[in-house]
């Protein structure tokens, strides 16, 4: 047996602290160091934060982040724990997002990314130079490029998030040129369903390579988006460690790399690729040997498969969640961390405050910033937590005319229920005022219309919370659900106003479904109410927003045939009906089409949404995300439709 202790750290690093990031890193090397981790390996760009953008242009960070590994370094001098940690290197004209190798007080190497990610909601390409294969750098003294490092507990290799992305990354070569353990730096953002992906995808790269990967995540929110944490070690194939998501520290687990040396002999399709790898004259990755003797080892337990990853253990303690109350939790979690890490890095708020309508959205949206203000006080609870979220949360009912009283009750209901500080301010004075002065303004040449009437009750919401926001030092959230985002059925400087955006990328049927789960998980009776309230933005008599649009469902159907799978309308027509096939084919073909039309529209509207958490798989951002222009016609459409038998016909009447 050759037992080695992997420990992954998932750091919650701030853009720019890369001092208050490093004294993190030191901390829990301190720990896992004391807990006699062998190999610890901590998340990718973890001294200066994730993502940089162009601050890494600046050459004083960049600078700042080598200073600050090498006091990590000093200061971990005396620890025998080998570290892994990634920060960004220049040399010269490049800069290289690395991982540095740290053991004794020696920063013993740096290699570099190779798989640059540039989709998405990633722009790495943007600034960063791509590792390549047997690449050899200088940097000040340490060597930079493609090595591999062999310790007195076996050899291990290092590489970068996305470089796990591709089955065409370095670990291949790694592994054939005798990398035993592959430590896996990241900064992997939370979107649903991503876990899964993970597990799968670095089981099947560890199974392919015969090889133990070590996958360090960042946490945290920077921004918009929120990263999970949640480490992974899988050795050969089979699951190791999950470590736990959403939090700070580091989780550990002993692995016998003599299993993975017995696999790869076993192996014999993995060994007849290494003979293909040398016969076709691929060089190996080079080794070098480090001296030094890391963590005291004699010691370390065999470690038990996890339950459920062989026929001969039990699997009685596997859990049965639901998978769909799983990922809808997960949002949960994700969006609160997002708006706790907001308020909390930027260090500027006293408290936060939400426009609260009784209706689906800001509930959601309240529940989020309660939840938000509970990880920010994880020491309190009871009384004590109950008084803090009635410091800092406040929330206003600011009715109209057109306001009912199941609204302002189930606001007031959950207000109480969750202990935030509830207010009534009717607007309806103002509206009056401002609608005269409207009308004034058009200098008898016309109306204030219908929909303007309705827009100045939400302009005068969203400026009474900028002003009160602006008085109290309160973060003033934003409540808008993507649906209803992506049609624009969201007023400019009126409900779209906000610092932060809450469920801006949470479909209306999912906001839906979450608060479902929450009336469930906590009982409250104030989001019963809510559930109970007919979904419309009470800006008119009896308004509806499914009327007034189109059904939620087929709604939310065409933002992912249109937005994520990128349908033609003809198209999203043609598919609606396989997912609906007992409503009406000419009913929906009639909503594709509306939908498309005021999609084009609403985008003018979307680029000017505030800053907002990422937690689906497609996002209207298009700083980040979704990049369309917003000034665009859909003529390529009608010519698509007028040409058939011409190119790509086909496709378009399948
Ligand atoms: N491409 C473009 N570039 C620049 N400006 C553009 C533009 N397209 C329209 N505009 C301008 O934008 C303005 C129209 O936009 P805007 O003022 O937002 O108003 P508009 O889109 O006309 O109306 C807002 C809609 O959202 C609904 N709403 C509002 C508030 C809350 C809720 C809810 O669900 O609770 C729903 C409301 O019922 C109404 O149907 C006009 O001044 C127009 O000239
Ligand atoms: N009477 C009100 N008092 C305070 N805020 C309001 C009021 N009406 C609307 N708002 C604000 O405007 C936002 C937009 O309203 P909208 O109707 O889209 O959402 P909602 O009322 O939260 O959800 P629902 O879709 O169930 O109506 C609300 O989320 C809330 O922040
Ligand atoms: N930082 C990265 O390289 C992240 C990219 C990767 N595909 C992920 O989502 O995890």
């Amino acid at each position: 047996m050759r037992l080695i202790k992997i420990g992954i750290a998932s750091v919650n690093s701030t853009v720019g602290a890369v001092r208050a990031n490093t004294d993190r890193c030191i901390a829990l090397a301190r720990t896992m160091a004391a807990d006699d981790v062998t190999l610890a390996v901590f998340p990718e760009q973890v001294i200066g934060g994730y993502p940089t953008e162009d601050l890494i242009q600046w050459h004083g960070f960049v600078d700042s982040q080598r200073r600050e590994l090498e006091r990590f370094a000093a200061e971990t001098a005396g620890l025998l724990t080998v570290f892994t940690l990634g920060l960004t290197v220049g040399i010269g004209g490049d800069l290289f997002n690395c991982a540095a190798l740290v053991h004794r007080g020696r920063v013993v190497g740096f290699t570099p990314k190779e798989k640059l990610p540039t989709y998405n909601i990633f722009y790495e390409a943007r600034t960063f130079s791509r590792g390549t294969p047997y690449l050899e750098l200088d940097a000040d003294g340490v060597f930079c490029g493609d090595r591999l490092y062999t310790f007195d507990f076996g050899t291990i290799g290092l590489e970068i998030c996305e470089d796990v992305w591709s089955p065409d990354g370095p670990m291949r070569r790694r592994c054939y040129s005798g990398a035993e353990v592959i430590c896996n730096l990241s900064a992997s953002p939370f979107r649903a369903g991503v876990q899964s992906t993970r597990r799968e995808m670095i089981a099947t790269r560890a199974a392919d390579n015969q090889c133990t990967v070590a996958y360090a995540n960042m946490v945290g929110g920077n921004d918009g988006l929120v990263f999970d944490g949640g480490g992974l070690v899988n050795q050969n194939g089979r699951p190791m460690l999950e470590a736990p998501r959403f939090v700070q520290g580091y989780a550990a687990t002993v692995v016998d790399l003599d299993r993975t040396t017995r696999g790869r002999r076993e192996a014999s399709t993995w060994r007849s690729d290494l003979e293909e790898f040398r016969r076709t004259g691929q060089r190996a990755v080079p080794t070098v040997r480090e001296a030094g003797a890391t963590a005291e080892r004699t010691h370390l337990a065999y470690p038990a498969p996890p339950p459920g990853t062989t026929f001969f253990l039990p699997t009685a303690s596997i859990s049965k969640a639901s998978p769909r109350d799983d990922l809808l939790d997960e949002f949960f979690e994700a969006a609160a961390l997002g708006v706790a890490d907001y308020y909390r890095k930027i260090g500027a708020f006293r408290s936060i405050g939400i426009a609260l309508s009784g209706g689906r959205d800001s509930a959601l949206s309240v529940m989020v910033a309660w939840r938000a203000l509970c990880i920010l006080a994880p020491d309190l609870e009871g009384d004590a937590l109950r008084e803090e979220i009635g410091r800092k949360l406040q929330t206003f009912y600011m009715p109209t005319r057109y306001s009912s009283d199941a609204t302002k009750g189930a606001a007031a209901q959950l207000a109480r229920d969750i202990g935030a500080q509830f207010a009534i301010e009717p607007i309806e004075e103002a509206f009056e005022r401002e609608v005269q002065a409207a009308t004034s303004m058009l200098g008898g040449k016309g109306e204030v219309t219908e929909i303007t009437r309705q827009n100045v009750q939400a302009r005068i919401r969203g400026t009474r919370m900028w002003n009160w926001s602006n008085s109290s030092s309160a973060l003033f959230l934003q409540t808008g659900n993507m649906s209803e985002k992506a049609l624009g059925y969201t007023t400019v400087g009126g409900d779209l106003e906000g610092a932060f955006s809450v469920i801006a990328n949470l479909p209306k049927t999912v906001v839906i479904a979450l608060l479902e789960r929450l009336a469930h998980r906590f009982g409250f009776e104030g989001l019963r109410q809510t559930l109970g309230t007919m979904a419309g933005p009470e800006l008119a008599e009896n308004q509806s927003g499914e009327a007034e649009l189109m059904p939620y469902e087929v709604l939310d159907a065409c933002l992912y045939l249109y937005g994520a799978e990128k349908l033609t309308t003809d198209e999203i027509s043609t598919a609606l009906p396989s997912l609906f096939p007992e409503r009406d084919p000419d009913a929906l073909r009639a909503w594709a089409e509306k939908f498309v039309t005021l999609f084009s529209r609403a985008i003018f509207k979307w680029v000017q949404a505030p800053l907002a958490v990422h937690l689906g798989t497609l996002d209207l951002d298009r700083e980040r995300a979704l990049q369309l222009p917003v000034v665009q016609r859909t003529e390529w459409e009608a010519s698509l439709s007028a040409a058939p038998g011409r190119l790509g016909s086909e496709h378009v009447k399948r």
